[in-house]
């Protein structure tokens, strides 16, 4: 197939809302939508709507790529493949979104994760560029990690869900039983933003720089920093979502340097500066990231010199119930 004929879905699926869009073989924004995330029924009707009006309109589209909070079912085999299973999120689980997409939409589909997403495109505009292996964590209303290998994005088996994994207590919180819904004090559990609502009785938007909050959730953080240093090598973690406040990333850097305790040359050499990184592709990576999949499942190559011109109108900001901007943190 030509490039010039290539016509790209994506779909960054979340729990407040799903962006959509098309985008040309070049990563130009060809149409875009934001649909707020009511009812499966309700939204994934609309997200169909929004491609067959779109291919009314432009044309075929070649590939189709969702990358979406979850966890997923991505084993291509399973009986459920394409379905969020376990959501705490009220009437998502077992929700199959290739299958409940595909009824209304003749177009070769993928799935992957959110945090996969977001880290292909910190890969392409953000700070994962000439990066080969790394990490993307978002720490928000839960934790997510992304994982880049040789250039891929890590799938294992099926999801991976290292922001549930198990974290020994920091000092001083010996006692808080976590907000998990299948673990109580997984990371998580501990750390998110709802986490450290439950634990302090206000939302973290409110505490000053020097709340006690911050450094034992940058502890928490931290620990997850060394696990993945010592299981994966990545050559980076980029951490991201409304918990790492631009004051945050010392804190996380000065835990992890006593977290490792001196161990091994290569990682006492490691600049922190840059090892521990903020997300810089913008709030439309995980879109930009779908994109790129579609791309690569139709060519079997990621897009290469891709403009991000355009990219910054995305629509995806939100003003949430609350009325509290969104925050992209800028470190
Ligand atoms: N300025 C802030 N200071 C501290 N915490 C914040 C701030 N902004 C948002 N949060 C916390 O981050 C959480 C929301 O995370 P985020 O903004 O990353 O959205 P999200 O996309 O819903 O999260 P997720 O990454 O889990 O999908 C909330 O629990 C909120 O308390
Ligand atoms: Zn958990």
């Amino acid at each position: 197939m030509s490039t010039q004929s290539i016509l790209l879905g994506g779909v960054e699926a979340g729990g407040t809302k799903f962006i959509c869009g098309v985008a040309a073989a070049d990563g130009v924004i060809i149409d875009q939508i934001r649909i707020p995330t009511t009812s499966p029924d309700e939204t994934l009707d609309a997200v169909a709507a929004f491609f067959v009006d779109a291919q009314s309109r432009h044309g075929q589209i070649s590939a189709l790529a969702i990358v979406s909070f979850g966890p997923l079912s991505l084993k291509a085999d399973a009986p459920d493949f394409g379905a969020i299973t376990s959501t705490p999120k009220p009437g998502w689980s077992d929700v199959n979104l290739l299958a409940r997409l595909r009824r209304r939409l003749d177009v070769p589909m993928t799935l992957d994760t959110d945090v996969n997403g977001a880290a292909v495109g910190e890969r392409l505009f953000g700070s994962g560029q000439g990066l080969e292996s790394f990490c993307y964590v978002t720490v928000g209303t839960g934790v997510g990690v992304g994982v880049m290998i040789d250039g891929a994005p890590h799938g294992g088996a099926n999801h991976p869900e290292a922001g549930h994994i198990r974290m020994p207590r920091a000092k001083g919180d010996e006692t808080f039983s976590g907000v998990c819904p299948f673990h109580g004090d997984c990371l998580e559990g501990l750390a998110s933003g709802p986490a450290l609502q439950a634990r302090w009785g206000a939302a973290a938007e409110t505490f000053y720089h020097d709340h006690p909050a911050w450094p034992m959730a940058a502890e928490y953080i931290a620990g997850l920093c060394t696990n993945l240093t010592y299981t994966l090598r990545p050559e980076r973690i980029i951490i991201g979502g409304g918990v790492m406040q631009p004051h945050m990333y010392d804190l996380v850097r000065q835990a992890l340097v006593r977290q490792l305790g001196g161990y091994d040359a290569s990682l006492r050499g490691l600049d922190m500066k840059t090892y521990i990184a903020a997300p810089t592709a913008g709030v439309s990576a995980g879109l930009i990231g779908a994109w790129a999949l579609a791309y690569r499942s139709v060519t079997g190559t990621w897009p290469k010199g891709w403009a991000t011109q355009g990219h910054d109108q995305i629509e995806v900001e939100m003003v949430d119930a609350t009325g509290i901007e969104p925050v992209t943190p800028s470190v």
